[in-house]
């Protein structure tokens, strides 16, 4: 960290990026879970160009999931690193933040079915 740098500075940005991109790598290799958000966000999202929905809802369902997914992985190896030991608190933190994983991803479903459900069956009637 550079407290005195400019905020403005390109190469902080990108020393940055590089760090967020490394996380993201990391918890696309660790975490089977956030590999199969990414591909079914893609085939959602794919699903949405093709037939022609817009994609806005489909995208920020799939931010959300991957982004909360991210932060999953961060607090679950920042309670390992802090309590390796079984701990109620630890718990805690993990089932809590598992289940935010797990109401992003109804949601996402939710927004997946009412976007592409009603043109694919169209589809499969014509
Ligand atoms: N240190 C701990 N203290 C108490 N309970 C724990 C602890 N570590 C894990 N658990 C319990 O085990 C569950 C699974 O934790 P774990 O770290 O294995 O995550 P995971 O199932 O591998 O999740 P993911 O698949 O996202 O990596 C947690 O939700 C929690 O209920």
């Amino acid at each position: 960290m550079n407290p005195g740098g400019s905020a403005l500075s390109w190469r902080r940005w990108v020393r940055s990026a590089g760090y967020a991109w490394a996380g993201i790598a990391h918890t696309y290799r660790a975490q089977p879970n956030f590999r199969i958000e990414v591909w079914a966000g893609a085939v959602a999202l794919g699903l949405a160009v093709g037939l022609r929905v817009p994609p806005t809802p489909i995208l920020l369902a799939c931010a959300l999931v991957l982004g909360l997914e991210l932060l999953n992985t961060a607090l679950e190896a920042a309670v390992d690193l802090a309590s390796p030991e079984w701990q109620p608190l630890a718990k805690v933190a993990k089932d809590a933040a598992a289940g935010a994983v797990l109401v992003a991803s109804l949601g996402a479903l939710l927004v997946g079915v009412v976007e592409l459900g009603p043109p694919l069956l169209r589809l499969m009637t014509f």
